[in-house]
């Protein structure tokens, strides 16, 4: 029997580099959500890729940033747990239009952390959005600043957008994974149950559909996912912070809840490859991210479930 090379591979970097674009990428499949806001990811998402000589068990961790709340502190936790956890690290960052020559203050940071929670870890430097560099000369300056910062068992220049330098990723990256059996079937992409894919697919939505101020108050929670009739019905409530965001989110007599609640499920129906019926409610619950009781709530403490415990249904909005 050939070895395989098999391992966890921790994607980290800052916000709104691109890990999740990433990763999609390189399943080929849209598991984790991808938005212009920062801070989209919030849960660590597993994605597996099978190839004939090797499986990599990608985990997707929320970008790294100062947390300014308990829901921050959270996410950077599972970041660096991330990093700690895995076989090998895949440090993720991008380049403007015109590439500032060093590394900034944020990386630096960052890869000190990555030194200090993994030192044995090996790292694979990506620089994502080069398609945005007309000169790519601009790029020497760059790679060079960071192979002086850090280690890096390898550098690699991408544009995960338009799928360029994802297969050097996947090479270098299989080259730093150790030899073992595979740890999943084949054919499994994520672990994730699909209960979670589907509030992130509408909390995907709601992050593109809504300007600033909506998104960071925002959780989805599955409250009922009936498959006993001829087309499953899923009931979730979106949680915003302040009533005004409520507002924002339902739109005039509801049409962009309405785009939304479309838009989801149709990526609801591509995944499940059947009709379902998605039923949203927004409800206002003030500072959620603030309170463990929240967080929990929420889901984003004591496993990655996103079904809530029963509530009442204080402020209801259905479609
Ligand atoms: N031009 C360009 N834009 C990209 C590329 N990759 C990602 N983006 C854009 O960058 C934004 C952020 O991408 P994400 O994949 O959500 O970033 P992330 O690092 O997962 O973000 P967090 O979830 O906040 O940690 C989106 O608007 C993407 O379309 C790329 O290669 N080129």
């Amino acid at each position: 029997m050939p070895h395989l090379r098999v391992g966890t591979v921790a994607l980290v970097g800052r916000p709104n580099v691109g890990k999740s674009t990433l990763l999609n990428a390189m399943l080929g499949e849209r598991i984790a959500i991808v938005s212009h806001h920062p801070q989209t990811t919030r849960d660590r998402i597993l994605g597996v890729l099978t190839q004939p000589d090797a499986q990599f068990v990608f985990l997707d961790t929320p970008g790294l940033h100062a947390a300014k709340s308990k829901l921050g502190a959270r996410m950077n936790h599972e970041a660096r747990e991330a990093a700690r956890d895995a076989d090998v690290v895949v440090f993720v960052t991008s380049v403007g239009v015109e590439p500032a020559p060093g590394v900034g203050r944020f990386d630096a940071a960052l890869l000190g952390q990555i030194r200090d929670a993994s030192p044995k870890t090996p790292v694979v430097l990506v620089i994502n959005k080069v398609d945005r560099v007309a000169d790519k000369s601009a790029l020497i300056a760059v790679l060079q600043a960071y192979a002086e910062a850090f280690p890096f068992a390898a550098l690699v220049p991408i544009s995960a957008k338009k799928h360029d330098g994802l297969e050097r990723v996947l090479s270098e990256v299989k080259k730093l994974l150790p030899e073992d059996q595979p740890l999943y079937e084949a054919d499994t992409l994520t672990d994730r149950p699909l209960r979670f894919l589907v509030a992130e697919f509408v909390r995907e939505q709601i992050l593109r559909a809504t300007r600033e101020e909506v998104p960071h108050g925002v959780a989805v929670v599955v409250d009922r996912f009936d498959e006993s009739g001829k087309v499953p019905k899923i009931e979730l409530s979106v949680h915003v912070d302040r009533e005004g965001h409520k507002k924002i989110l339902v739109g005039k007599q509801g049409a962009v809840l309405k785009e939304v609640g479309s838009r989801a499920r149709a990526r609801v129906e591509a995944l499940m490859g059947r009709q379902v019926h998605l039923a949203i409610w927004v409800r206002v619950t003030p500072g959620w991210y603030e309170s463990d009781r929240g967080l929990r709530e929420m889901g984003y403490i004591g496993g990655a479930d996103t079904t809530a415990p029963e509530r009442g249904r204080d402020s209801e909005d259905p479609r």
